[in-house]
């Protein structure tokens, strides 16, 4: 139960704390002297020990020990997985309980941020994934070594602590096999490992994307510095494993806080591997976005797109299109697609998706949407049908002017931050209603939502 890493230099101190309800990262929420106190890994109605971390002005941060009253709806943590690591924030809860918690997270958002008519508006149950375990077919292990041991796994949330993961259940058994084995191929063949305090050159990161439908297998070794020793041998090993159809390295240096790096090259096999979904085939190459649970993205892009109520006369606006996957899906149902997204990779991806699946009415463009789009339509863009599915920072406010002057009638919002979404929903809806919020689980055991907005406009 007590989390191995402290903050130190705080005198802590147990405290007998009955929690009242979950925060919106899944941890439990009680008072400690008339202050707000966090407590991960409790649960609503428990009376818990909890010890305190830190004291602020405003908040307590505090660490369970010991549950004295349990409630009825925890389940057991599952065994040989460190609790701090990110990914399994509720795997504590019930599966039903988890489902409610996410509707109620947005409920929630909504209250906080009070868009105009939000009380009426009708939020569904949330959809459960098909897939409670083992469903994320990405992995994206930073690799480490300690007094000669390595360990590849994850940070623990705002800590250098790295967990070396041999077992981690929501990850898909394939990508986390290969995960392993690179590990000790990397150690067979003396691979230098990066080492942030010496500035030592190496590999640092293993990210590894298995498509659901192929099970084509991509691994991109991310390596501090471009001369990996002995990066090729272990290429050529990797390519020998099954299903590893396609190998890159992507570089970086010490002085990029992002995980990747600018500069991807292929070290061997295909360019991309192949997903389907729907029907439709999508090639990914390292870069691009795709979601994590393949499994459900069947149900969210089907209902994203029924939202739409799209007709074939209309011009359908994939914005943020990763891709291409939604505006390909829907382009036999409309007369034309255009899709908006920043990643120059994710473009060509999209571009050679709209060849793959014998599209003829779907063009994809480089850019930030906010900017592209309104140049689009000096040109003479229609813009009928509108999908937006940005990253968790939520719209550009610059795209909400645009969109709240050229007012498409058919618009869906797909969110993955009730958060940003309850915030842009206060602009949006100077002009649009709100008809139907549906909720759907594509990260089961994680605090994280996923919503699909229909909006309205406004007669
Ligand atoms: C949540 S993903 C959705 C991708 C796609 N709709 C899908 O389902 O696979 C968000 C995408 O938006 C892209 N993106 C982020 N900021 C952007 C911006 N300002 N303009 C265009 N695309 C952006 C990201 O690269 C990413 O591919």
């Amino acid at each position: 139960m007590r989390r191995n890493f402290r903050h130190n230099n705080h005198k802590e101190k147990d405290v007998i704390i009955t929690i009242k309800r979950l925060g919106i990262n899944g941890e439990g929420i009680g008072y400690y002297k008339k202050k707000i106190i966090f407590i991960p890994g409790a649960l609503p109605d428990e009376v818990v020990v909890a010890q305190i971390i830190k004291d602020y002005p405003h908040y307590i941060q505090a660490e369970l020990v010991r549950i004295k009253e349990k409630s009825p709806d925890r389940v057991t943590f599952p065994k040989d997985v460190p609790p701090e690591v990110g990914g399994l924030e509720l795997a504590h809860l019930s599966y039903k309980k988890q489902l409610e918690f996410k509707k109620n997270n947005v409920l929630e958002a909504l209250k906080k941020y009070h868009p105009r008519g939000y009380a009426k508006y009708k939020v569904k149950n949330t959809i459960p994934a098909p897939n409670e375990w083992h469903y994320r077919n990405k992995a994206q292990y930073q690799i480490e070594r300690d007094h000669g041991k390595t360990k590849l796994g994850l940070f623990a949330p705002h800590s250098h602590k790295l967990f070396d993961l041999p077992i981690m259940l929501t990850q898909s058994k394939d990508t986390q096999k290969i995960e392993r084995t690179v590990k000790a191929l990397i150690e067979k063949l003396h691979v230098p490992v990066a080492n942030y305090y010496r500035h030592f050159p190496g590999i640092k990161t293993i990210v590894v994307r298995q498509s659901e439908a192929s099970k084509e297998i991509q691994v991109t070794l991310i390596t501090v510095g471009h001369e990996v020793k002995n990066l090729l041998t272990l290429s050529q090993e990797l390519s020998k494993l099954p299903n590893v159809v396609s190998i890159y390295q992507n570089e970086t240096d010490w002085r990029n806080p992002q995980v990747w790096g600018n500069k991807t090259e292929k070290l061997g096999g295909k360019n991309q591997i192949t997903e389907e979904i729907l029907g439709k085939k999508f090639a990914l190459s390292p870069r691009a976005f795709f979601q994590l649970n393949p499994v459900q993205t069947v149900n969210l892009y089907s209902e994203a797109i029924k939202f739409l109520d799209l007709t074939p006369d209309q011009t359908l606006i994939d914005a943020y299109s990763g891709v291409g996957t939604l505006g390909i899906i829907a382009a036999d149902q409309v007369k034309q697609v255009v899709g908006i997204e920043t990643i120059p990779e994710a473009v060509a991806d999209a571009k050679h998706n709209v060849e793959l699946n014998h599209v003829k009415n779907a063009d994809y463009f480089q850019g930030n949407v906010e900017k592209v789009l309104p140049q689009l339509q000096e040109q003479g863009l229609p813009v009928d049908a509108l999908i937006v599915d940005p990253p968790r920072t939520g719209l550009a406010k610059g795209l909400i002017k645009t969109l709240l002057r050229t007012k498409p009638k058919t618009f869906v919002y797909i969110s993955c931050n009730p958060s940003t979404l309850a915030q842009d929903l206060v602009l949006l809806t100077e002009s649009y209603n709100v008809r139907l919020i549906e909720n759907i689980d594509m990260l089961p055991q994680t605090a994280r939502c996923e919503c699909i907005v229909k909006l309205t406009l406004r007669k």
